[in-house]
């Protein structure tokens, strides 16, 4: 025995019938006997419940909208029927609306709607649409029998959501399908009383009247056909990677379907459950599709979790107050009054200290159960025993289920982690005993993150998705992308990361695209997509999109930015930069970074602020975190003085081997910045910063390799112009140096708390006398390392070392909030 449902969508149109009628022939030819049970068509229940509205208010225009339900049925007809059987059935289906035109007419005059006339109007639906498939599976040559619910599944007389009499019902259903063994096309959603009053099951009614039938003729499966490929992991509106659950246990569906899963209504599914029979969540229009199927155990399964639900909008409740501490009675009290005025709690929260209950409800109650509880706790609240009833709004719950969370350690660790690493605040907590359902309420405007990073981290197999921010896409910028682009397959398939772009900007355009930027064409996409940059509207944007595992990057050498970090930082947003400007402002403002990093639990990165890619940074790090300490640095940290220095020859122009630096992509986009020693002198600054000391710019001295009128240079082409002018100046300081038989370097030290940066001749005996090319050498020279200092020595500049520098740093935090 097999039992088929199709819902109002599945029989919603023409197309859809020819469909229906076709998986019910497929059916038919493992010779199993077949019910098959249908909604109303989509729609016609709402404009039933709509005329009988109209009706009792007397507007006669309700005699329209039963002309278009008239219309609707008959143009199924027409199409598929036979047109010499049409007749007939035409005269059929006018015969009951008919009797519904005589229904409706009795409402409108005595102006009354009862329930049980309401469960009367409603019930023309199902009745049309089963009427009507039942005359076309017909005229098919398929031996099939309408077959009216109401004559066999027998309910009380609570009209609206009426109870079954399982016993008299499950011996009707017996006894009819023992009488034939043609097709039984059945009415959804209606029964009767003994005395053959029509009544409704309430919510997920034609489910319910199909697991009735299952149950009763102990079917073997029960087929719920849908729209959907079955069940998924969370709502795809909401969760774009959310994908389809292949099994999943009763107990799992009724957890999900109570926050918000809508796909099936498992209450109404209760009596195949009680009996062990599968039911198998089917899409009409994608057969082929193997669904969900519900049973009392689930397969083994990849994952621990089965889904992710939401309610969207919801309501909390704070009992709170210290009377309530150790007096027995008062959530009884609390919740026997609920219950008194059909207040239904969504989730309930009490931590074991007993100072405070707190339940979500509906939102749309929230006022009124606000007044009740204030009135029935008047006397408490007088004595200062409960402190008053407060409500939070714009909140929204979400449950993380599955019967793998049973016993299994670790799982609300996760989920807590990577909600505090996305700055998702929790308000309230609950886990239900039966361990498959942990649910956190949160802020509403947080929901499509959490969800998003909830499904990501429990959904192990798919890549975890970072969006990234970029700020500058100039040479290291656009060098990043390129790298990111030509990397992206490999982060994919070996770290499971999906670097997506989603926003970024120069100084003349922005673009911003919360489904990503394509890297194919991004310089096409900033030309013809981009509107006019403005860095506030950029950042207020990443944070209204408040997308989850964000991440700022700074490749600019600009002031302004900088002021944005530690708002980012606040919401939750990592950064990262090779930019040197913030870590080299005031101390104060240096620390405030990174305390404000510290405590939102996301980083701030900036391993090529000094030597670029080399691990420098991460090294004093390390060091420091390991409890070494720092006696005296000495290095060389610009790649482009190091590049100048190993180039510059008598005969060649001092401003032309500048200018090849600049080429080559070594100097700063304001090559001043590296001559006049400011970009070393910020090198050396963050250096002693992160080796412990509280050192200010003022406490860096520079000793300038660069003549007066050069350094007053109010323009860059009026610097080379200077450079130019000054050459033997250049060219003597390099005479000098060799024929002392030394190498000129631009050295910073820093020794007790003192900093210095300077030309300094170096003769062969020294370690920097051998540096070549754009080289950086740091030698530290720490408690652990003090007999021979620790060296890093590599290239310091140029745009493939330090993009890839700022690349690491952001797979890094990829790493962290996976
Ligand atoms: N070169 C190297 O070896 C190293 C460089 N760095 C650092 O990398 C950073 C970037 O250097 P580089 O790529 O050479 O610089 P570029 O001058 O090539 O690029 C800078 C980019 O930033 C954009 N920009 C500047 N200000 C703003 C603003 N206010 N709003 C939006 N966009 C802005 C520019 O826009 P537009 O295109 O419109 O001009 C440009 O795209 C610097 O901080 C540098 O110190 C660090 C380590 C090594
Ligand atoms: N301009 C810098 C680049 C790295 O910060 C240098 O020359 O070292
Ligand atoms: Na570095």
């Amino acid at each position: 025995m097999q039992v088929l449902k199709f819902g109002g969508t599945s029989v919603g149109s023409v197309d859809s019938i020819k469909q229906v009628i076709q998986i019910i022939e497929n059916h038919r030819q493992n010779g199993d006997q077949i019910a098959v049970v249908f909604s109303a068509m989509g729609g016609i229940t709402n404009q039933l419940i709509e005329i009988g509205r109209m009706a009792t208010t007397g507007e006669t225009d309700y005699m329209e909208l039963v002309r278009r339900i008239e219309d609707r049925h008959f143009n199924v007809i027409k199409a598929l029927i036979p047109i010499k059987e049409q007749s007939k059935v035409f005269a059929h289906v006018r015969g009951i609306i008919n009797e519904l035109e005589d229904l409706l007419r009795g409402v409108s005059l005595i102006r009354e709607l009862s329930l049980r006339t309401h469960d009367l109007i409603t019930s023309f639906g199902e009745r049309l649409s089963t009427t009507i498939i039942t005359e076309c599976v017909k005229s098919r040559g398929i031996p099939a029998q309408f077959c009216d619910a109401r004559k066999i599944i027998k309910t009380d007389a609570q009209f609206g959501q009426a109870e079954v009499n399982y016993t008299l019902t499950n011996q009707l259903v017996q006894e009819h399908f023992a009488k034939t063994s043609d097709l039984q096309l059945v009415t959804g959603f209606i029964g009767s009383t003994e005395k053959n009053e029509t009544t409704t099951l309430g919510r997920g009614g034609s489910d319910y009247t199909a697991s009735i039938l299952g149950a009763a003729l102990n079917a073997e499966v029960i087929d719920i056909w849908t729209d959907v490929d079955g069940m998924m992991t969370a709502d795809p509106r909401k969760v774009p990677n959310a994908f389809n659950i292949p099994t999943i246990t009763y107990a799992e569906a009724m957890e999900l379907s109570h926050f918000g899963a809508k796909v099936i209504y498992p209450p109404s599914l209760q009596p195949a459950f009680a009996r062990n029979i599968p039911v198998r969540v089917l899409n009409t229009f994608n057969p082929t599709h193997a669904g969900t199927v519900v049973s009392r155990t689930a397969e083994r399964r990849q994952y621990t979790i089965t889904g992710i639900s939401s309610i969207d909008d919801i309501a909390l409740v704070n009992v709170q107050g210290s009377g309530m501490i150790g007096v027995a009675g008062v959530s009884a009290k609390l919740f026997g009054v609920l219950a008194a005025h059909k207040i239904s709690v969504i989730l309930i929260s009490q931590a074991s200290s007993e100072h405070s209950i707190c339940f979500a409800i509906d939102p749309r109650g929230a006022e009124n159960v606000k007044n009740i509880l204030d009135e029935e706790f008047a006397t408490e609240i007088a004595h200062g025993h409960i402190d008053s009833i407060a409500i939070e709004r714009d909140l929204s719950v979400i449950a993380t289920v599955g019967e793998g969370m049973k016993k299994s350690s670790g799982i609300a660790g996760k989920l807590f982690s990577v909600l505090g690493k996305n700055g998702v605040n929790i308000v309230a907590v609950a886990q239900g005993s039966s361990e498959i359902n942990i649910s956190v309420v949160i802020n509403k405007n947080n929901l499509s993150k959490a969800l998003n990073s909830l499904h990501n981290i429990f959904f192990q197999s798919e890549a975890r998705v970072l969006n990234l921010y970029l700020v500058g896409t100039g040479l290291i910028g656009k060098t990043l992308l390129q790298q990111i682009y030509n990397q992206s397959e490999y982060l994919r398939s070996e770290k499971l990361l999906k670097v997506c772009v989603v926003g970024m900007t120069n100084t003349k355009k922005m673009v911003l695209d919360p489904k990503g930027i394509s890297l194919d064409g991004w310089r096409e996409r900033l030309l013809t997509d981009g509107v006019t940059t403005s860095l506030p509207a950029f950042v207020e944007k990443i944070k209204d999109y408040n997308l989850p595992n964000s991440v700022f990057i700074d490749c600019t050498s600009d002031k302004d930015i900088v002021q944005f970090y530690e708002s980012l930082l606040d919401a939750n947003i990592s950064v990262v930069t090779p930019n040197k400007v913030a870590n080299s402002g005031p101390y104060s403002e240096y620390r405030r970074l990174q305390r404000t990093a510290l405590n939102r639990g996301v980083k701030f990165l900036y391993e090529t602020n000094v030597g670029a890619g080399l691990p420098i940074i991460n090294t004093v790090q390390g060091l420091m975190t390991a409890g070494d300490r720092f006696l005296k640095i000495e290095a060389i940290l610009s790649g482009t003085l190091s590049f100048i220095f190993n180039t510059f020859r008598p005969g060649i122009s001092f401003a032309d081997v500048v200018r090849e630096a600049k080429e080559k992509g070594y100097t700063e986009p304001d090559p001043r910045d590296d001559l006049s020693g400011l970009d070393v002198a910020r090198k050396i600054l963050i250096l002693a910063r992160e080796a412990g000391f509280a050192l200010e710019p003022e406490d860096v001295t520079i000793e300038t390799l660069l003549p007066e009128s050069c350094l007053a240079a109010p323009t860059i082409p009026a610097f080379f112009e200077e450079l130019e002018r000054n050459n033997n100046y250049f060219e003597n300081l390099l005479a000098e140096a060799e024929t002392k038989g030394e190498k000129l370097r631009f050295v910073a030290s820093f020794e007790n708390n003192k900093a210095t940066i300077g030309l300094r001749p170096v003769n062969t005996e020294h370690p920097f006398y051998q540096l070549t090319g754009a080289d950086n050498i740091v030698s530290f020279t720490t408690e652990r390392y003090k007999d021979r200092p620790l060296v890093i020595k590599g290239p310091g500049a140029g745009a493939e070392v330090t993009a890839s520098g700022v690349f690491a740093d952001v797979v890094s935090i990829g790493s962290y909030l996976a």
